[in-house]
């Protein structure tokens, strides 16, 4: 995930590659819940692991369940409750998660109202204003006391009762499902608990939205043993008797509103025989959000399904504008805001008033940042109507704490397939943890680029001036990649030691070089290198391992050798380089070329007390005799000698801060950037 204040997306020319989906959020925090209130152990495989379900799975702890990791299957192990509150009394944070907020709300007022207690659900201010009001609506004629302790209607509630107490169901209990279908299910998730002595039947009030949801809700009932009886999409039966029973086993599908952006994805640009197949979910899905796929058929995409799959290509191209009620697929139709971006005519989306009262109002987010990328765009309460833009602009886009702003809008970075060329800001890309924390890790593996679309950084000046860690900062804070390209030379360096290759023999040098069986680690091993299997993290970093680099690196033939692999590392979203030639000879046209130095006594200071800090003695004398020879060798060898681009901006940080240095790149940055400076 990238944990940075915003992540810019290159222009990006097409789309291949398989996709597998993380599980699906509806599914998953009602599966915990059912599995929290079952009697017995319930293993979840291909949970979604995110901000939603960490607040549920938190809640459950605190209500005394235990969740622990099945070493046998890999799955979550939830053992559940029984039915039977063991903690009476629970403060609990739920984030931005309505899928947690609404049916805690309703098992808890329901428990606590028979068994006794006092629970208080809060959540982030946003939480506080997605409205509530109609569930404590519902649940307040049954007897269950709820304290709303903030604004009327919105969280947070405190919901308490005395042991023994009763609920009133005699009479069907009457719920609005035209703001949120969410209400219904609550009920129908928690009213089960109090279904010993009598059927309970819940009637909805005015046109019930989002029906598919409410159908997930009753197959995941079913397979906890719950059958409820519907009558139309008014009148809901839950049996005299239901239990909780689990089943066992029970696997998450992937996510149908996130198979929406990857769908589009193909449809935008999965050209010229390539394909973009989704794993994860397909034509047996229980989700609603599957049904977006007509509607992305509709507007061109080329798709096929299978159970378990999907495979996307572009159909008809560009894309064409429709109309659509999506009052059934309320998150995914987003993405057709987004796909309207490239299509011909306008695209109009009704039936969504519900986008206002989500992770922020949809609508006029929406609005606002198609526009920032020169879409034209008319909204009104309950629809947005987008036309592509007749002039593509580089935008910074507002995410609002809301993940599908963030993964909809990325759309908007394969301009090129419309023949714009303009890179895209994601400010706060972190929001998309909410649902889905590797979007953007995902969104790249798929994505083509122009080489010369993708920005780099280059980082060149002697040894110990501290390109490696301005470089490895300035990569962290931008979501780049990285090119320790000394690491290459270093590496060669070590070969030639293991294989008995004198640093004079320029021909077997290059062989090795050319041949060179590296690998970076990334994930949980990211700063480490394995040469020909074995780990040299710490051996490319002895003084031996610099000098011989040093040496074999004056070879032409070595330096050939590396050319290839160095430019291989020039991917989405964009690279930091770091080395002697990076912004002469092998990036020349990077989009900014640092040259950094800093004093002879001071580089032999910082390697002295590097090599300090790491147990290792040294001689300041040495060292700084050992630097000057290094530098005399770097500058005055015949190819690539170390020198600054034409083009560089020279940083001299004798006297300056890791920090400073790292602020001074950073504002040189921005400034060569197109985003502004309120980006
Ligand atoms: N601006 C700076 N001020 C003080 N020390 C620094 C600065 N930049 C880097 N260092 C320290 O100097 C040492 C050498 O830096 P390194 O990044 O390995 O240099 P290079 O890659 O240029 O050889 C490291 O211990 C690092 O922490
Ligand atoms: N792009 C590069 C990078 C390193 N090198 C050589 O490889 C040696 C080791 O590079 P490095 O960047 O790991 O070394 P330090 O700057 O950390 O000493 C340098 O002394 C250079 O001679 C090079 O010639 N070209």
């Amino acid at each position: 995930m990238y944990r940075i204040p915003f992540l810019d997306l290159p222009p990006l020319a097409g789309a291949a590659g398989t996709v597998r989906l993380p599980g699906s959020k509806s599914i998953s925090n009602r599966v915990l819940l059912l599995a929290g209130l079952a009697e017995g152990r319930t293993l979840v495989h291909e949970l979604l692991a995110s901000d939603d379900t960490a607040v549920m799975l938190d809640a459950l702890r605190a209500l005394g369940c235990t969740v622990e990791q099945d070493s046998a299957s890999g799955a979550l192990a939830v053992t559940g409750i029984g039915g039977r509150l063991p903690v009476h009394a629970a403060r609990l944070y739920l984030g931005n998660a309505g899928t947690a907020m609404r049916p805690l709300a309703a098992a808890l007022a329901v428990l606590a109202t028979l068994q006794g207690g006092e629970f208080e659900l809060s959540g982030v201010a946003r939480m506080h204003e997605r409205p509530i009001g109609d569930l404590v609506a519902a649940l307040r004629p049954l007897g269950c006391t709820i304290d709303e302790l903030g604004t009327p209607g919105y969280p947070p509630l405190r919901l308490r009762g005395t042991a023994g107490g009763r609920l009133a169901l005699e009479r069907a209990i009457r719920v609005r499902g035209d703001v949120s279908s969410q209400f219904l299910t609550a009920l129908l998730l928690a009213l089960p608990l109090a279904a010993d002595a009598q059927d309970i039947v819940v009637e909805v009030d005015g046109e019930l939205i989002s029906k598919p949801y409410v159908e997930i809700t009753l197959n995941l009932l079913a397979r906890f043993g719950i059958a409820v009886r519907r009558e139309g999409w008014q009148r809901f039966t839950i049996p005299q008797g239901s239990r909780y029973r689990t089943p066992g086993t029970i696997h998450v599908e992937g996510d149908a509103s996130s198979a929406s952006y990857f769908v589009a994805l193909g449809a935008i640009a999965a050209t010229g025989g390539d394909v973009l197949r989704i794993e994860g979910v397909g034509s047996d899905s229980i989700q609603g959000d599957i049904r977006f796929v007509e509607a992305a058929q509709a507007m061109g995409a080329d798709v096929r399904t299978g159970p378990g799959w999907l495979e996307v290509r572009r159909g008809r191209w560009p894309l064409q504008g429709i109309t659509l009620d999506a009052n059934h697929i309320p998150d995914a139709a987003m993405t057709l805001a987004a796909m309207a971006l490239y299509a011909e005519g306008p695209t109009r989306i009704e039936g969504i008033a519900s986008w206002r009262v989500k992770e922020t109002d949809r609508i006029a987010a929406m609005a606002a940042e198609l526009r920032r990328v020169g879409a034209s765009v008319v909204e009104g309460a309950d629809f947005i109507e987008v036309s592509a833009p007749e002039t593509w602009l580089p935008a910074a886009i507002r995410t609002y704490d809301d993940h599908r702003m963030a993964m909809c809008l990325s759309l908007a970075a394969f301009n090129p397939t419309v023949g714009a060329r303009v890179p895209l800001r994601i400010l706060e890309p972190h929001c998309v943890a909410k649902t889905f924390p590797d979007y953007f890790e995902a969104l790249f593996a798929l994505a083509k680029a122009d080489p010369a679309d993708i920005p780099v950084i280059t980082v060149d000046g002697p040894t110990a001036s501290g390109k490696g860690t301005l470089a490895a900062e300035i990569a962290a804070a931008l979501g780049y990649g990285l090119l320790d390209s000394g690491a290459l030379y270093r590496a060669t360096g070590i070969a030639a030691m293991w294989d008995g290759v004198s640093p004079d023999d320029e021909a077997a040098l290059a062989t090795l070089a050319e041949g060179l069986d590296l690998r970076f680690g990334d994930g949980a091993d990211a700063g480490r290198t394995w040469l020909r299997g074995r780990d040299i993290t710490d051996e490319l970093r002895l003084e031996t391992s610099g000098l011989m680099a040093s040496r074999v690196s004056a070879w032409p033939a070595v330096r050939a050798a590396l050319h290839a692999l160095q430019l291989s590392f020039r991917r989405a979203p964009g690279l930091v380089a770091d080395g002697r030639d990076m912004g002469t000879v092998i990036f020349p046209d990077a989009a900014l070329k640092v040259f950094l130095t800093a004093s002879a006594q001071e580089r032999a200071a910082r390697r002295h007390k590097q090599l300090i800090s790491k147990g290792i003695s040294a001689s300041l004398a040495d060292l700084r005799a050992d630097l000057e020879a290094r530098d005399l060798r770097d500058r005055s060898r015949s190819v690539s000698p170390l020198k600054p681009a034409e083009d560089a901006l020279m940083l001299d940080n004798s006297a300056l801060s890791i920090e400073d240095s790292v602020a001074q790149v950073l504002a040189w940055w921005q400034q060569r950037r197109p985003f502004g400076h309120s980006a």
